[in-house]
């Protein structure tokens, strides 16, 4: 029995023995590839080519990036690294891949990293675009999305667009028969409208009261847009900032120094003017008034002098170009297949008849249009690199180490011309986002990572409300009144030139003539 009791015991210990030495062995194994693992996703970064000592790949990299790097990810797969300057950027080529970083890691890849000029236009990074995901940047967009573009300010801000759009028929009918530059039309038509939504005139109307301080204002603003565009030495080697070596800095601060002259003057004439008598006149508050009063009020999201004109600068350097270069590549692929221009002047006949002008209230039943759109922000994204995002730390993406303060660039050119989400991806086909009711497909929301025309995530465009409308309802309209030629077959060519939205390369000239026969329609 002893023996038995012995004997049961030493297989007892000898078990217990064996169980701890196989728990140890499955510990350290599990440990070891944790190990690896995590060596693995933590310091290996992804692949990229190879550059010269301190200046990386700088002197190999051509102009147009959206088109580079669509072609370095043929070869380097979805993710890619490259070392420009003494930056280190990541590019993200796939949709896969842009749903972790906008949607899984959105917190961590909310911040940017300023160019130099930008900085100098934003006041020191004080406007939307450019501030770092903190609560001074929450505020602004609160701000933004639920008092100064909220549902009832758009609303009541329809008879600015109105107002713009009619103008712009008329102009357009006094020039039928001629040669009229697309881009031209669509810039003014947006400028007009942004400016009176925000201090209640159009640029127009100050042009023609005022003093010269509104001569150039057009132009300013066009410069400002060019210079961020410039490749800058400084952006890419931050000590050489303070040496200036290409003049961008001094450039922009000439440009910037009109621009704020302008928007003080804005503000000095609204301060001037009791806030009920400006309400009265335009039966609605104007986005001037809506943030000099957030400044006087003592709370958490008051605001500054600096910040009301950052907000300012953002409005109308963010929310011009984007919607001229959109309208102006939407009448090149419509020019381009007159099959769809014929489906656009069907739909707008049934939807807003021959005798009427086209209103806002008619833009949701305008689906063809909506398609047509959609299909050129997929063909020709505004922003085919978005803005630039850089990660507050250090994070994983596909198993690569995305290293903190990297420059990080979401590829929508690349993914909206990928053939795994879009079937015969180099053909512009509007029918791809309609469903068989004939409703359409897709939304700018930035949810489906497949289609990001306005981005996606925290840094999703702020501005998308009135973006859409205007874009829509200033095509609409255009191609409601008009028949349009081009003067030109070269025109079907479609090349375009990267900068901080993706420009045509050549303008689109086109010559109106008149649809319908009576003139009360283009008044
Ligand atoms: C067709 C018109 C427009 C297009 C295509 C467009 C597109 C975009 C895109 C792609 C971004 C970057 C999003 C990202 O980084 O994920 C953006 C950001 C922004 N947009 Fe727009 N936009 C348009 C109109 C507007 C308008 C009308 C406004 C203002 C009135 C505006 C204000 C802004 C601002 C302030 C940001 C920066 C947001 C942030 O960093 O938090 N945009 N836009």
């Amino acid at each position: 029995m002893i023996s038995f009791t012995m004997s049961s015991w030493l297989e007892v210990i000898s078990m217990k023995i064996e169980l701890t030495f196989t728990v140890i062995t499955l510990l350290a194994i599990s440990f070891a590839v944790l190990l690896h693992k995590s060596r693995k996703t933590t310091s290996r970064l992804p692949p990229g080519p190879c550059g010269l000592p301190l200046l990386g790949y700088l002197p190999f990299l051509g102009p147009n990036l959206h088109l580079e790097f669509t072609k370095m990810a043929k070869r380097f797969g979805p993710i890619f690294k490259l070392q420009l300057g003494s930056k280190t950027y990541i590019i993200v080529n796939s949709s896969d891949l842009a749903k972790v970083v906008v949607n899984e890691h959105d917190d961590i890849f909310a911040n940017r990293d300023p160019p130099v000029a930008a900085l100098i236009l934003s006041y020191g990074g004080k406007d939307i675009t450019w501030s770092d995901n903190n609560p001074y940047w929450r505020n602004m967009r609160k701000v933004f999305v639920h008092e100064v573009l909220s549902n009832k300010n758009l609303e009541a801000s329809g008879s600015f667009r109105r107002a713009g759009v009619r103008k712009t028929i008329k102009h357009v009918y006094e020039r039928m028969g001629t040669e009229v530059d697309f881009g031209g039309i669509a810039f003014s038509t947006s400028l007009t409208v942004i400016s009176s939504m925000v201090w209640g005139k159009s640029v127009d109307e100050e042009e023609e009261s005022s003093d010269n301080l509104w001569d150039g204002f057009r132009e300013v603003m066009s410069g400002v847009m060019d210079i961020v565009g410039e490749a800058n030495v400084s952006d890419f080697f931050p000590v050489l900032t303070r040496f200036d070596l290409q003049g961008v800095q001094r450039k922009m601060k000439l440009q910037f120094e009109k621009f704020d002259a302008i928007l003080q003057r804005i503000i000095d004439e609204r301060m001037s003017i009791k806030p009920q008598e400006s309400t009265e006149q335009h039966g609605r508050k104007d986005f001037v008034q809506i943030l000099l009063e957030l400044k006087q009020q003592n709370t958490e999201s008051s605001f500054s002098l600096t910040q009301i004109k950052a907000f300012l600068v953002d409005f109308f350097i963010a929310g011009t170009d984007t919607t001229t270069v959109m309208a102006e590549w939407t009448m090149t692929e419509v020019l381009k297949h007159s099959d769809v221009m014929k489906k656009i002047q069907e739909e707008l006949e049934r939807v807003v008849g021959e005798h009427n002008i086209v209103e806002e209230s008619h833009l949701p039943k305008l689906c063809y249009l909506d398609a047509v759109i959609k299909e050129t922000f997929r063909l020709h994204p505004a922003l085919p690199l978005l803005v630039v995002r850089s990660p507050s730390k250090s994070c994983t993406v596909d198993g690569y180490k995305v290293p903190k303060g990297s420059n990080v660039y979401l590829n929508v050119w690349a993914i909206h011309r990928d053939p795994q989400y879009w079937e015969n991806p180099l053909e512009f086909d509007p029918n791809r986002f309609l469903n068989l009711d004939g409703t359409t497909k897709f939304n700018y929301n930035g949810l489906n990572t497949n289609f990001l025309a306005f981005g996606s995530g925290r840094r999703r465009c702020p501005g998308l409300p009135l973006g859409e409308k205007m874009l829509m309802y200033l095509l609409a309209s255009l191609l409601h009144s008009f028949n349009w030629t081009l003067p030109d077959e070269k025109e079907h060519e479609l090349p375009d030139k990267f900068g901080v939205v993706l420009k045509k390369g050549n303008p689109l000239i086109a010559i109106p003539s008149q649809r319908f026969a009576r003139n009360n329609l283009y008044m």
